[in-house]
C-alpha cells in the first residue's frame, strides 16, 4: 500500500526533465487532463462525418461496446475525481487495482451480456472477484455496487433495476473465459493503465471483441485525452478538452468522438515516411518497458525528438490520429502480454492505416487464449515506416544481446 501511495504522490509532483518539447507532450498529456474542462469550448469541427453505415456486419456489437465503455469511462471519472485511500487494494501480484477497475468491469460486463443476448456470451477480463470476496471487503463491495449502480442508473435511457452485491460478483467473474481461436469472446481491461489513473494521468478502458481469433471491433475510451490532436507540438492550451472515444471495426476505418457524444471524426495515422521526423510513444512505466532499448532503436533511426511516455493504450489512440508514428514497447524478461492489454489498441491502429507487430516482425495472435505468445516486444507505426523500424529493431537487439 505504502508503495502504492509514494508512487501516486510521486507521480503528482513528476516534472519531466527533458526538452522542453517533451514537456510541452508530458504536460499537454499528463496534466491538461487534471484541469477541468471548460465546456463553452467548442469542438473542432469534424473532419469527415460518419455516414449510418446499416452494411456494418458488427454494427450492434459495436454500438453496445461504445455505450458500455462510456458508462463505465463515466464511473472511472467519478472515482479518479474523489479517490479515497480505501480505494487502493494491492493484487496478489502486487499490482494496484482500484474500486474503479472492478465498477467499470461490472458495468462493461452487464452492459453486454444483457444488450447482446446469447447463448455463448464469453469475455476474457482482466479482474476477478476473488479479493473482493473476502470478509474485510465487503465495505469495497458494497462502494462497487453503489458506484455500479448509479452508473447504470446515469444513463436514463431504460429501467434497471438496482443490482445486489452478488450481482456485481457475478458480473465481474462473467470475465472468466480463456478465450481461443472459435467462436466470439470479448476481451476486456476494465482500466488499462491503473497507475496512470492513481497518477491523475493517461488510463483507458479497452474492449475488443475477438471472432474466431481475429480481432475484429475495438472500443477504447480514454477519459483524460485531450481531444485536440497534438501533430506537430503545438503549445496546448490548459483549458483543452478532454475524454476521447475511439472506435473501429474490421474493414471500415478508425473513428474517434468526445466522450459526451460529438460527431465522430475518422482518423488517420501519420503519414511520416522519413524516421528522423518521427516521434515515437513508449510507457510510462520503466518497469513495463526497456527506456534503454528504444532509446537504442531511436538513435538508430535517427529520431531527433525525445520518447512520449505516457500511461496506457491511449498510446495507440494517440498513435491512430496521428500524434505520434511509432509505439515501441519491449517489457523486461520473463514478462507475458495479456489479449486485453493489446486487442481493442491493435485494431484501432490498423484500421487507421498502421501495423502492430512483434520484434519478430508477426502480426499478434490474439486467438492462444489470455495471453499472447509473441517475440520480444510489440512495434507499432504506419506501413512505409514499419520495414525500416523493424530492421532498426532487430539490429539493436543483436547489438545488445551480444554485449551481455
Ligand atoms: N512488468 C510489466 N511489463 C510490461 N507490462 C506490464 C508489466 N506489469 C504490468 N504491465 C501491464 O502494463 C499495462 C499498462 O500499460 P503500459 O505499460 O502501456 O502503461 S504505462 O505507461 O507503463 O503506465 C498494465 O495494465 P493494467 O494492469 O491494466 O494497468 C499491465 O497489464
Ligand atoms: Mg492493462
Ligand atoms: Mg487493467
Ligand atoms: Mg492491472
Amino acid at each position: 500500500m505504502a508503495i502504492i501511495l509514494s508512487t501516486a504522490l510521486l507521480g503528482c509532483i513528476y516534472v519531466h526533465p527533458l526538452t522542453r518539447i517533451l514537456y510541452l507532450d508530458h504536460y499537454y498529456y499528463t496534466y491538461a487532463p487534471k484541469l477541468k474542462s471548460i465546456s463553452s469550448l467548442s469542438l473542432k469541427p469534424p473532419r469527415n462525418s460518419v455516414r449510418a453505415a446499416s452494411i456494418m456486419s458488427y454494427d450492434k456489437e459495436l454500438a453496445t461496446a461504445k455505450k458500455a465503455c462510456s458508462l463505465a469511462a463515466r464511473l472511472c471519472q467519478k472515482v479518479q475525481r474523489a479517490l479515497l485511500q480505501s480505494d487502493v487494494q494491492s493484487k496478489s501480484d502486487k499490482s494496484p487495482v482500484t474500486v474503479a477497475d472492478y465498477g467499470s468491469q461490472a458495468v462493461v460486463s452487464f452492459i453486454l451480456e444483457k444488450e447482446l443476448p446469447s447463448r455463448s456470451f464469453s469475455l476474457v477480463a482482466e479482474e476477478d472477484s476473488g479479493d473482493l470476496r473476502k470478509e474485510e471487503s465487503q465495505e469495497t463491495l458494497q462502494r462497487i455496487t453503489k458506484l455500479v449502480n448509479e452508473t447504470l442508473a446515469s444513463d436514463g435511457t431504460e429501467n434497471v433495476s438496482l443490482l445486489s452485491d452478488e450481482d456485481v460478483l457475478t458480473a465481474i467473474d462473467s470475465g472468466k473465459s480463456e478465450g481461443g481461436s472459435f467462436g466470439q469472446h470479448w476481451v476486456l481491461d476494465p482500466i488499462d493503465g491503473t497507475k496512470g489513473f492513481l497518477r491523475g494521468d493517461q488510463y483507458a478502458i479497452a474492449l475488443g471483441l475477438l471472432d474466431e481469433g481475429k480481432v475484429v471491433l475495438g472500443v477504447l475510451a480514454c477519459p483524460n485525452l485531450p481531444l485536440q490532436t497534438s501533430a506537430g507540438h503545438v503549445q496546448h492550451n490548459v483549458q483543452d478538452k478532454v475524454g476521447c472515444l475511439f472506435f473501429a471495426q474490421v474493414g471500415t476505418g478508425t473513428y474517434m468522438q468526445s466522450l459526451d457524444g460529438s460527431q465522430p471524426t475518422k482518423v488517420d495515422v501519420s503519414s511520416t515516411e522519413n524516421a528522423e521526423d518521427a516521434s515515437f510513444f513508449e510507457s510510462f512505466e520503466a518497469a513495463h518497458s526497456l527506456h534503454d532499448l528504444t532509446s537504442m532503436i531511436a538513435k538508430k533511426l535517427s529520431i531527433k525528438a525525445p520518447p512520449v511516455r505516457i500511461d496506457s493504450q491511449a498510446k495507440y489512440g494517440a498513435l491512430s490520429r496521428g500524434d505520434g508514428t511509432i509505439y515501441m514497447r519491449f517489457p523486461h524478461r520473463g514478462y507475458r502480454e495479456k489479449i486485453w492489454d493489446h486487442a481493442a489498441g491493435c485494431i484501432v491502429v490498423t484500421e487507421a492505416g498502421g501495423v502492430v507487430s512483434d520484434a519478430a516482425g508477426n502480426p499478434l495472435d490474439f486467438s492462444r487464449g489470455r495471453y499472447l505468445d509473441l517475440d520480444t516486444g510489440i512495434i507499432v507505426t504506419n506501413q512505409k515506416l514499419m520495414p525500416t523500424l523493424l530492421k532498426a529493431v532487430q539490429e539493436s537487439l543483436k547489438e545488445k544481446a551480444s554485449s551481455l
